[in-house]
C-alpha cells in the first residue's frame, strides 16, 4: 500500500459528543477504510465547547485556550488511529468544532489550532473548509454531498443520503444532478433534553421518549419555525436550535418524558418532510450518522415515508458512523490536490471553490 494515497479524516460535529477518526486509503476512488477510532469528549471540554456557542466575558481567550485542547484531542485521536499501522497519511483532514455559524452575517467559526496538529503529528493538516464557500457567498454547509455523489450516486435511482447527527441533513442524488441542504434538528435537542432530566448524555435508542407521548400543540409550535419553511440553499446550527429555543415553546406545565417524546417526532417530521417537499422523485433513503441508533426516531421517520424504501449507508458499503469523518478525509484529498470540493447548487457559492487551508507539517 502506498502511504500517499492515504488521508486521516477527523470530525467532531454538533452533537459535541468526541471526535470520529477514520484512516482510508483513497487508491480506488471510493476509499477503503483501514482504521477508525474514536476520542470521547470528557464533561468539562464539552461544556466549555457548549458555553462558546454563546457572547460572554472572556470569551476571546477562553476560545482559543479550547482550540489548544482540541488540537490536543485531534493529535491523539490521530496516534490511536496510526499506532500499530506503518502508514504515514498524505495529510490529515480536520473539521474542527464548530461554535459559530451565520452565514448571513459572513462567517462561520470551527474551533481549532491546525497549526498545532501539524506540529504535534508531522503530518499535513488541511483545515478550515468552511469559510472560502462563504466567501463566494455560500452557506459553508453543507459540504457531504459532493462525498455523497463521489461515492454513493446510481445514475437510475433517485436516492437520498440522510445525515442524523446533532443537525439533521440531505443529500438528494437524483441522475446527475446533486442538491442538499441542512433540514432541522437531529439529535441536538433530544441529547440537552435528555441531559437535563435524566443525567444521561443521550437518549438511547430512544428509550425514555417511548414512555413519553406527544404534544400535538407543542409538535405544531415547533414545525412552525421559519427555517424549516425555507426553501434550500439553508443552513443551520445550534445559534438557532437551542435549549433557549426550546424552552421559549413549552409550556410551565409539559411532563419532561412527553417534551423528548415530542422531539423526537419533531426531528422525524423535520427529515420527511423535508423529503416530501423536496426530494419528491426519491424512492430509497439510505441514513447515516448517530441519530440511526436510536431506533424510535428511525422507525417515525420510515413511519412518515411509507413508500420509500430506508436502509444503512451499510448497504452502499460506509458503515452510518463513519460516513463524516470519511468525507473529512477525501476533502482533504480534494484540497491536496487543488480540485474544488464545495457544489454551488447545495451552498449556494457563485461557483465551485477549492476549499481548505494547509498547514504543511
Ligand atoms: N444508541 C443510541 N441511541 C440513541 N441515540 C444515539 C445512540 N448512539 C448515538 N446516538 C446519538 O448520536 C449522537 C452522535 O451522532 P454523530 O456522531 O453523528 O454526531 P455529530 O458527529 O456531532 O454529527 P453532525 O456533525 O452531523 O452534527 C449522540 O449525541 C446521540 O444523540
Ligand atoms: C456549520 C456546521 O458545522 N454544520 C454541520 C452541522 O452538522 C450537520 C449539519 O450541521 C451540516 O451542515 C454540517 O456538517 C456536515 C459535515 C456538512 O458540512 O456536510
Amino acid at each position: 500500500m502506498d502511504s500517499m494515497s492515504c488521508y486521516v479524516g477527523l470530525m467532531s460535529g454538533t452533537s459535541l459528543d468526541g471526535i470520529d477518526a477514520v484512516l482510508v486509503d483513497f487508491e480506488n476512488a471510493s476509499g477503503r477504510t483501514l482504521k477508525t477510532a474514536y476520542v470521547p469528549y470528557h464533561p468539562e471540554i464539552k461544556q466549555t465547547l457548549l458555553d462558546l456557542h454563546f457572547s460572554k466575558a472572556g470569551e476571546l481567550e477562553q476560545s482559543l485556550l479550547a482550540a489548544n485542547q482540541l488540537a490536543r484531542l485531534y493529535a491523539e485521536a490521530v496516534n490511536q488511529l496510526l499506532d500499530g499501522t506503518d502508514v504515514t497519511p498524505r495529510a490529515i483532514g480536520c473539521h474542527g468544532q464548530t461554535i459559530r455559524h451565520r452565514p448571513e452575517l459572513g462567517y462561520t467559526l470551527q474551533l481549532n489550532n491546525p497549526a498545532l496538529l501539524a506540529e504535534l503529528t508531522g503530518i499535513d493538516v488541511v483545515a478550515d473548509f468552511r469559510n472560502r464557500d462563504i466567501a463566494a457567498g455560500g452557506q459553508g454547509a453543507p459540504l457531504v454531498p459532493a462525498f455523497h455523489q463521489a461515492v454513493f450516486a446510481d445514475s437510475d435511482t433517485p436516492r437520498a443520503i440522510i445525515n442524523i447527527g446533532g443537525i439533521s441533513n440531505i443529500t438528494h442524488l437524483s441522475g446527475t444532478n446533486v442538491t442538499g441542504f441542512d433540514c432541522g434538528p437531529g439529535n441536538l435537542l433530544l441529547d440537552a433534553w435528555c441531559e437535563r432530566h435524566t443525567g444521561a448524555p443521550y437518549d438511547k435508542d430512544g428509550a425514555w421518549a417511548r414512555e413519553g407521548e406527544v404534544s400535538n400543540s407543542l409538535l405544531d409550535k415547533l414545525l412552525s419555525n421559519d427555517f424549516l419553511q425555507l426553501a434550500p440553499p439553508k443552513s443551520t446550527g445550534r445559534d438557532l436550535f437551542n435549549m433557549a429555543w426550546l424552552e421559549h415553546q413549552i409550556s410551565a406545565t409539559a411532563q419532561a418524558k412527553d417534551v423528548q417524546a415530542t422531539l423526537v417526532e419533531f426531528a422525524a417530521r423535520c427529515i420527511s418532510d423535508a423529503i416530501t417537499r423536496h426530494c419528491a422523485d426519491v424512492r430509497e433513503i439510505y441514513l447515516c450518522g448517530g441519530g440511526t441508533h436510536n431506533g424510535l426516531l428511525v422507525q417515525r421517520l420510515t413511519h412518515h415515508l411509507p413508500h420509500i424504501s430506508a436502509a444503512s449507508t451499510e448497504k452502499l458499503g460506509i458503515a452510518p458512523d463513519w460516513v463524516e469523518a470519511i468525507a473529512f478525509a477525501w476533502l482533504a484529498k480534494q484540497t491536496m490536490e487543488r480540485r474544488p470540493s464545495n457544489i454551488p447548487e447545495v451552498t449556494g457559492a457563485a461557483g465551485p471553490r477549492i476549499l481548505g487551508a494547509v498547514y504543511p507539517a
